[in-house]
């Protein structure tokens, strides 16, 4: 890690190494060197990557029809160091014609990756793509929570977790594709402000299934918030974006400052030691923020002035919600970790869940009283746009493209 990641959105997400004094400038210079010193031989490969894009290319582009997202073949040998620091979890994917994909539009810019939305033309089917320049991870000295991020991705198979579909680099870029979903929580909770008790009632168990699961694997998600809760066409979620989850065994500690900083327990805000339970905090903070509209503690402009808020100011639950989600809210936002609810059985067990069954496949056919509104296929006016060599005019096309979330 090493570096500061603050997202372009709602809320500040931050990493920051541990025990480095406030001086998070240090390794992340020193990451950056170590790793270019590393190159050795294939500079010029990442000066490649740092060169800006040519202007005069975007005239052609806009005369020519429809964005296919094309990869060269690379093919040499032996494989420049810009390409193995990547793989195996970045594979290079060679030109297939049935996996050509169009792009339909831009979903969102992340603090690290644009997302887009593909027509994958040989499945007939719509996906999305996050898109991470290599140059940004290497200069955010993040290779390896990338590698992870991907990783895990793989290795999780959950209803109500947003799984994999595919990954592979280009000599720019990495990309990352899942399957689409049309909104996201933070949105509809934008909308909305506040839920139904049984709404919240299906997303908290939902939540707690996904994180018993990933726990139960040793992985720590460390950012649940709204923004990385997808919502799938009947309004169930997937919980997405692994970019700061690490494998971390029962019994083991982190000490990473990482997350957003208004979900982020006490003991991650402090620098640690922490372990799973800062999810469960996280999922506090959200549950309240479904129920009253407000996150329980303001936001701050960094992770040393949001713990002295967080561990100062009590939450006020308001008076109106209901006792057994008020209880919960306590027992999540709980500043002792070892007193934080966080075992399958004290979820099923739990006032607020009465007469609620644990099971992915029961939840899933319970009805939401809301059913996100699916995205009509709007054309952006770029689709007329020709990539002949996707990876090499993306930027230009990030450029001009318009928002279609
Ligand atoms: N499969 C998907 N379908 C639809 N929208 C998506 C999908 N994946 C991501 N998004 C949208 O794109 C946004 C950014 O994606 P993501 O969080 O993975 O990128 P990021 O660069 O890691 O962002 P950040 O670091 O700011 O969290 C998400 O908040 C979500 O709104």
């Amino acid at each position: 890690m090493g570096t500061v990641r603050c997202r372009q959105g709602q809320h500040r997400q931050v990493a920051v190494p541990h025990k480095q004094g406030g001086n998070i400038q240090g390794p992340r210079v020193q990451g950056w060197k170590s790793l270019w010193s590393g190159v050795g031989t294939t500079r010029s490969g990442l000066e490649d990557l740092w060169r800006p894009r040519e202007p005069q290319c975007l005239h052609q582009q806009l005369l020519e029809p429809a964005p296919l997202l094309v990869e060269k073949p690379l093919s040499e040998w032996p494989v420049p160091q810009c390409i193995n620091l990547f793989l195996p979890e970045f594979p290079i994917r060679p030109l297939r014609e049935h996996q050509q994909l169009k792009i339909l539009g831009l979903v969102a810019k992340g603090s690290f990756g644009t997302v887009f939305k593909v027509l994958d033309c040989g499945r007939k089917a719509v996906f999305a793509v996050k898109v991470v320049p290599k140059v940004r991870v290497l200069q955010r000295d993040v290779l390896r929570q990338c590698k992870e991020e991907v990783s895990i991705q793989r290795q999780i198979n959950h209803p109500f977790v947003h799984g994999l579909g595919d990954s592979w680099q280009g000599k720019r870029h990495l990309f990352i594709m899942c399957s689409y979903c049309s909104t996201d929580l933070y949105s509809l909770w934008s909308t909305v402000g506040c839920f139904a008790e049984a709404s919240i009632r299906l997303f908290a168990a939902e939540l707690v299934l996904v994180l018993c699961y990933l726990h139960d694997l040793g992985i720590i998600h460390r950012d649940v918030k709204m923004e990385n809760i997808l919502l799938d066409e009947r309004g169930h979620l997937k919980l997405t974006d692994f970019g700061l989850s690490r494998h971390l065994p029962q019994g083991a500690r982190a000490y990473t400052i990482c997350g957003t900083l208004q979900y982020m327990a006490p003991e991650v805000l402090s620098g640690g030691p922490y372990n799973h339970a800062a999810d469960w905090w996280s999922l506090g903070v959200l549950l309240f923020s479904l129920a009253t509209g407000q996150f329980p503690v303001a936001a701050e402009r960094d992770h040393v002035a949001m713990l002295a808020s967080v561990t100062h100011c009590d939450p006020e639950i308001p008076a109106y919600l209901n006792q057994g989600l008020s209880l919960l809210l306590h027992e999540l936002l709980c500043q002792n970790p070892l007193q934080r609810l966080r075992h399958l059985h004290h979820f099923q067990v739990h006032p607020f869940f009465r007469g609620v069954a644990f099971d992915p496949e029961l939840l899933r056919k319970q009805p939401m009283n809301f059913v996100p509104e699916t995205q009509t296929s709007q054309l952006c006016p770029l689709e007329s746009m020709l990539f002949k060599d996707f990876d090499c005019h993306l930027e230009s096309y990030l450029v001009h493209a318009p928002s279609l979330a």
